[in-house]
């Protein structure tokens, strides 16, 4: 590592560097973002452009206490690494390192815990506010994308804001005219308008020429105020919102980021800084290809990202994209709509062969299930392709927009169970609970690609809600079968006869009970539905059995376990029940088969969970021991 990055412990030794070595650090700080990125996977194209706006923010602020709010948190690399955690980026989003996201317990800098996007301005408007009821002094400064920001959350934020002419509160918006995938929508065509003709040119020029002859600071203000407002349009949306617009500024030009920011903070109200960045900045590659850059996995930066030469296994949401596109073709009714992710859903194939029945509505999940549900008013077939973390946001439109008008909406539920590097934020953990509860509504649970396939067709032929969940990555590899076959709607299927113990399994962990099941002799059964349940089996079963074990990646409280026990309940039928699943318990960052096995979700820890629970219900010719499995 080169000097200068190296001597910056905490953002104090930062701001004691003269203001002509900050644009070395952030050559060396881009440098080292690449290298370590490289080497651990990551969210790579967001943050090689946020590495001046970062070293700009905590020279100009007092941090940590200015509170910086970083929105959806994957672009906070640069912030990590100048906030003493350089040495450690080696253990980014892996077990026991630091996350891919600010969180609070990680440092004194993450002042807000994030990873869902669009929080930003309500958390730092919330500090702001807080500062002055307390009476301190200090700022508090959300630095929002251009893909964050076109989120209904953002704008309830601003509405909130725009009234507090005391507040100390800085808007960044960081405009990289990308989200994952290129900007969709009217803000984004707004944006566009603001960076359009001479402005933008001229904005640059502010920063260099207007703002180093160093005026007397109010003076300075107003007529950086008056350029932006003589220059842009007689008002901005955010100036109508009530804030003081500054920009658009170049945000990889320190030479206008720092006296800008210097100037603002002087300044007194809801300020809104626009900021102009390239997503990928510095690294050819990623800037050439945002997307592909955007997340990637490991590569060697002088070759960038290679194909494998051995082709990877089909992963679920390929399966979703390839069955959307046959199911598309076939009924002209469907319609696929994703919330800002294209390419995590798998739908970028469906986009190209269909774009008038594909709907990118942007990072707004609530408005794409109630856009969803007016589509379904009028005979259509919405498929709303959504990460089950996210459909969170879209709660109330998923119960009264959609199940309470018992509109046949299919939620393609990806991202279902733990997800790996990205941890808590992302796993999909509670959607069993969620939906399960709301009337109308269904949930399938493949246990395959195969089943992924055909339970997606039993979804779409139904007259009613369906949500079908499938885990991020690969699954057991039963291929699917051509053809758009379909599986009987709520029932499931013996997969493995045995006795004393039944295991009920819901979704791809039935394959690590089958082989938990092969050592101790246990019956299995294939559930494939959270609801409605296949109690007809469920009963069956458990009058030939004396115990039941269900397995589910998901959250116990509430999952399908707790389904299996109201039924018995409900029947009047007493059996010992172990419920399998997530603990009640956030999950940590890492390789997703280290944390199934931490939640005791893998073979060995099935095996061991029912040994250590019915134990003398096994036949005595069981392997004699069975030790929990502990994960380094
Ligand atoms: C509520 C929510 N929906 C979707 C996502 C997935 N997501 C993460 S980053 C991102 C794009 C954000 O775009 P922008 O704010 O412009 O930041 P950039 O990636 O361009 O730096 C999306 C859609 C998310 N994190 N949170
Ligand atoms: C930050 C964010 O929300 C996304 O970039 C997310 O990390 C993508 O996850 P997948 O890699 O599972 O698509
Ligand atoms: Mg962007």
């Amino acid at each position: 590592m080169t000097s200068l990055l190296a001597s910056i412990n905490s953002p104090a030794d930062l701001r004691r560097l003269p203001r002509a070595q900050l644009k070395l650090l952030a050559d060396e700080l881009r440098a080292y973002l690449l290298d370590t990125v490289s080497k651990t996977g990551g969210h790579l194209s967001s943050n090689l452009g946020t590495v001046e706006l970062t070293v700009a923010l905590h020279y100009v602020f007092n941090t940590p206490e200015d509170r910086l709010v970083w929105d959806v948190g994957h672009q906070t690399y640069p912030h990590k690494i100048l906030t003493g955690r350089r040495d450690r980026m080696g253990s980014l989003r892996q077990l026991g390192g630091l996350s891919g996201f600010p969180r609070r317990e990680e440092s004194e800098y993450d002042t807000f815990g994030t990873a869902h996007s669009s929080t930003s301005i309500s958390a730092a408007l919330g500090m702001a506010l807080a500062a002055r009821q307390k009476g301190e002094d200090r700022h508090a400064v959300a630095i929002i994308g251009d893909g964050a920001m076109s989120a209904g959350m953002a704008f309830e934020a601003l509405n909130n804001a725009g009234v507090h002419d005391d507040c100390k509160l800085l808007v960044v918006l960081n405009d990289n005219d990308m989200s994952i995938s290129p900007p969709v929508g009217a803000l984004n065509r707004y944006l566009a308008q603001l960076m359009s003709g001479r402005f933008y040119a001229s904005a640059k020029n502010v920063g260099k020429h207007v703002l180093s002859v160093a005026p007397p600071l109010l003076e300075l203000a107003k007529r950086l105020e008056a350029h932006a407002k003589g220059m842009v349009v007689p008002a901005t949306l955010f100036e109508n919102f009530g804030f003081n617009y500054i920009g658009p500024i170049d945000g990889h030009d320190l030479e206008s980021l720092i006296p800008t920011l210097e100037n603002i903070r002087q300044l007194k109200g809801p300020q809104f800084l626009h900021v102009v960045t390239k997503k990928g900045q510095g690294y050819k590659l990623a800037e050439a290809d945002p997307i592909a850059y955007h997340g990637p996995g490991k590569f060697d930066p002088a070759m960038g990202l290679q194909k494998s030469a051995v082709p990877a296994k089909q992963t679920f949401t390929q399966v979703f994209g390839q069955w959307l596109c046959d199911m598309a073709e076939q009924d002209k009714r469907l319609v696929g709509i994703t919330p800002a992710m294209r390419e995590g859903s798998g739908m970028v194939e469906f986009h190209k062969r269909f774009p008038e029945r594909y709907h990118d509505v942007g990072i707004a999940e609530q408005h794409a299930v109630t856009f969803a549900a007016g589509m379904a008013c009028e005979g259509l077939k919405p498929v709303v392709a959504i990460y089950s973390t996210f459909l969170q946001r879209g709660y109330d439109q998923l119960i009264h927009d959609v199940a309470l008008q018992n509109l046949p909406v299919v939620f393609a539920l990806d991202r279902a169970g733990l997800v790996g590097a990205d941890g808590a934020t992302h796993a999909g953990a509670y959607d069993i609970p969620f939906v399960r509860c709301i009337p109308n509504m269904s949930i399938a649970c493949p246990a395959d690609e195969d089943e992924c396939r055909k339970l997606l067709t039993s979804a779409f032929e139904q007259n009613h809600p369906v949500a079908v969940r499938y885990p991020r990555g690969a699954g057991a590899g039963v291929e699917p079968e051509a053809g758009l076959q379909s599986l009987p709607f709520g029932k499931g299927e013996l997969r493995r006869e045995g006795s004393g113990i039944a295991i009920l399994a819901f979704g791809t962990l039935l394959y690590p009970a089958l082989q938990a099941a092969e050592k101790l002799g246990c019956t299995v059964l294939n559930m494939r539905w959270a609801k409605p349940l296949d109690t007809e089996l469920l009963l069956k079963v458990a009058a030939t059995h004396e115990a039941l074990v269900t397995v589910e990646e998901g959250a116990i409280m509430g999952g399908a376990g707790s389904a299996v026990s109201e039924a018995l309940q409900a029947a009047g039928v007493v059996r010992p029940v172990l419920h399998l699943g997530l603990r009640d318990e956030f999950t940590e960052h890492g390789d997703p088969a280290k944390l199934l096995a931490l939640q005791g979700l893998d073979a060995a820890g099935i095996e061991a969970s029912i040994i250590a629970r019915f134990g003398e219900l096994l036949p005595l010719d069981r392997p004699a021991k069975v030790t929990l499995k502990s994960v380094a």
